[in-house]
């Protein structure tokens, strides 16, 4: 039963900037994805994370290889794509920024340009079909494939930045974060940056991440995911949160994908409550709702509860997150006179 403090969360207009398009996959699509495949044997169990369990990164990021194994076809993306945009649209995300890895063609049949394409359409599709949401895509880099393959990422994403009439606004960098070395990405990351995509970079996920940081701060990243070890309580350093505060870069914060992949121990304890108080631009996303079983309405409430944050904090919140996307400026004007003509309702 949805109650009154629920119905604001929900009709509370938000923006969402990091949601990996695979990670976002709900209950019922994924039913759907299942029964069209049984001979993956797969059960629902296997895809979701539900409420009060936890697991370790490395199992979250084998729930990622069932899930890629259900959604392999051109038609599969399509379907996945053009439903997670109507369930954003539905939980009240005005708009949406998604982010993919373009796989390779020998796991999906399609090559990464067609991979790409199938999102765009959907997002035009979506677009076409009137959603009350505005999408844009950022072509994902998996730090596991190495430097190679994020330079052919970073080409391809700088094509359909020039010809995808402003769908494509970025990158991302994501994947293992155990795995290599940002290093190693340097180059790509520069190569991207200096073409005009926007970066947005998962850093310091994990621990012991620090010199990894501190060179990806040198770019610097236009957003960063997580950041979760960045400060110096939890073993990051008073260095790295000074070049974030310095270069103002807006913190992407998923509380629940941190608590329930065990890299922040509670919910009270997430480092939502470091950055807010400084004043830091901190955007509350869901990272994967598919998988951590969330929505963003419930990132807010969860934000709200947690750090005693009023409706009018909230509603800050969300609004100041515009400033934080890769929206041209026409569209974020748009969005802040759509945030002021919506408050009325919201605030009855
Ligand atoms: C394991 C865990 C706690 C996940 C949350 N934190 C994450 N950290 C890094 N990369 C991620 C995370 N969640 C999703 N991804 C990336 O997004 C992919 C799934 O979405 P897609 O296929 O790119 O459309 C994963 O294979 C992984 O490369
Ligand atoms: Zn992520």
């Amino acid at each position: 039963m949805e109650t009154p403090a629920d119905l604001f969360y929900r009709q509370l207009p938000k923006v969402e900037l990091h949601a990996h398009l695979n990670g976002s996959v709900s209950v019922a699509t994924m039913e759907n994805l299942i029964s069209r495949k049984p001979h993956l044997n797969i059960q629902q169990s296997m895809t979701a994370i539900h409420k009060g369990q936890r697991r370790t990164l490395d199992e979250c990021f084998q729930v990622f290889k069932v899930i890629h194994q259900l959604i392999d076809t051109e038609e599969d993306i399509l379907m996945v794509a053009k439903a997670v945009i109507g369930e954003f649209a539905a939980d009240g995300v005005k708009y949406l920024e998604l982010r993919s890895t373009p796989r390779d063609e020998a796991h999906t049949g399609l090559t990464k340009r067609k991979y790409v394409e199938t999102v765009i359409e959907a997002i035009r599709q979506c677009k076409q079909e009137d959603l009350d949401i505005e999408v844009r895509f950022l072509v994902a880099i998996d730090r596991r494939n190495g430097p190679e393959v994020a330079m052919e990422t970073v080409k391809l994403a700088e094509d359909f930045m020039l010809s995808s009439d402003g769908v494509v606004v970025g990158l991302d960098l994501s994947g293992d974060p155990t795995v290599g070395h940002g290093r190693d990405l340097l180059p790509a990351l520069q190569k991207a940056k200096n073409c005009g995509l926007k970066l947005a970079l998962h850093l310091s996920e994990v621990p012991s991440q620090k010199e990894e940081s501190e060179l990806l701060l040198t770019l610097p990243p236009d957003r960063i995911g997580h950041g979760t070890f960045l400060h110096p309580e939890v073993g990051g350093s008073k260095s790295l949160v000074d070049k974030v505060r310095e270069r103002n870069v807006p913190l992407e914060l998923c509380l629940t994908s941190n608590v329930k992949g065990q890299t922040v121990a509670s919910y009270d304890k997430h480092h939502f409550g470091y950055w807010y108080q400084l004043g830091h631009p901190c955007v509350l996303c869901t990272d994967d709702k598919g998988v951590f079983s969330t929505e963003l309405s419930q990132e807010y409430q969860l934000a709200a509860s947690t750090f005693g944050l009023s409706q009018e904090a909230v509603w800050a919140l969300s609004q100041q997150a515009i400033g934080c996307s890769f929206a041209p400026d026409h569209l974020k004007e748009q969005l802040h006179q759509r945030w002021a003509s919506l408050r009325p309702h919201i605030f009855q």
